[in-house]
């Protein structure tokens, strides 16, 4: 029987992806805060993209350590469904963010070897959902959007009690191996969408939906 796969495009930045991304078939759109990313958006260029988006497409908002200052502009300005917490958050964190907004959290936990593997079941009892991504490298200018994969042999067969999302290094040439390896059925991408950076390219944007969900 086919996996009912759910796939959320990351880092879009312009109201046109995210039509792109809902015609396609996508679940969730990302909307990415961190200052140092080129794929960053400011809270009137997100609440565009937000109030463009059909329902039935879950928005949502990464942030890297976000304080509460920010996280209040951000939650009273743009119509979010989810936030994702991508930096070194902490269980605790979690819990807060979860409750002072009420929305749900899904906390990117950063995979390289089996010793990061005891973080995903610790955040899995206070987060929503878990996005398991590739740990940054050491020189990296930000904590995700590397466009590497980690070992998806880590994961092989492994199950945890919440929802969960594998992101890395996905293309549209090793995503059915990706979803066969690792069992996982929701996908998380971002570099591999784009033209160059910061800019989403809408045929690979449809050509990944297609090849994901086939
Ligand atoms: O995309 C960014 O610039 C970014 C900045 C800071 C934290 C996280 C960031 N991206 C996360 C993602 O877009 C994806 O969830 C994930 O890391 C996979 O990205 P990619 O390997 O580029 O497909």
């Amino acid at each position: 029987m086919p996996k009912d796969i759910k796939v959320k495009l990351c880092g879009l930045t312009r109201p046109e992806d995210v039509a792109v991304a809902a015609e396609a078939g996508a679940a969730y759109v990302g909307f990415v805060f961190f200052p140092k990313s080129p794929r960053y958006v400011s809270l009137p260029q997100a609440r565009n993209m937000a109030l463009s988006a059909p329902i039935g497409l879950a928005k949502v908002a990464l942030v890297v350590n976000a304080d509460n200052a920010t996280l209040d502009s951000l939650t009273d300005q743009v119509p979010l469904d989810m936030l994702q917490l991508h930096g070194h958050e902490s269980p605790d964190r979690v819990l807060e963010v979860k409750k002072r907004y009420g929305l749900p959290v899904m906390k990117a936990v950063g995979v390289a070897d089996e010793t990061d593997l005891a973080a995903i079941d610790t955040y899995s009892e206070v987060a929503d959902q878990i996005l398991l991504d590739t740990k940054p490298p050491k020189d990296a200018t930000r904590p995700g959007g590397n466009a590497v994969a980690f070992d998806w042999n880590l994961i092989a067969g492994r199950r945890w009690s919440v929802p969960w999302m594998l992101a890395g290094g996905l293309t549209v040439d090793n995503v059915a191996e990706a979803i066969q390896r690792t069992g996982a059925n929701q996908l998380d991408l971002s570099s591999a969408l784009e033209s160059a950076p910061g800019v989403k390219d809408h045929a690979k944007m449809r050509a990944f939906v297609k090849a994901a969900l086939a």
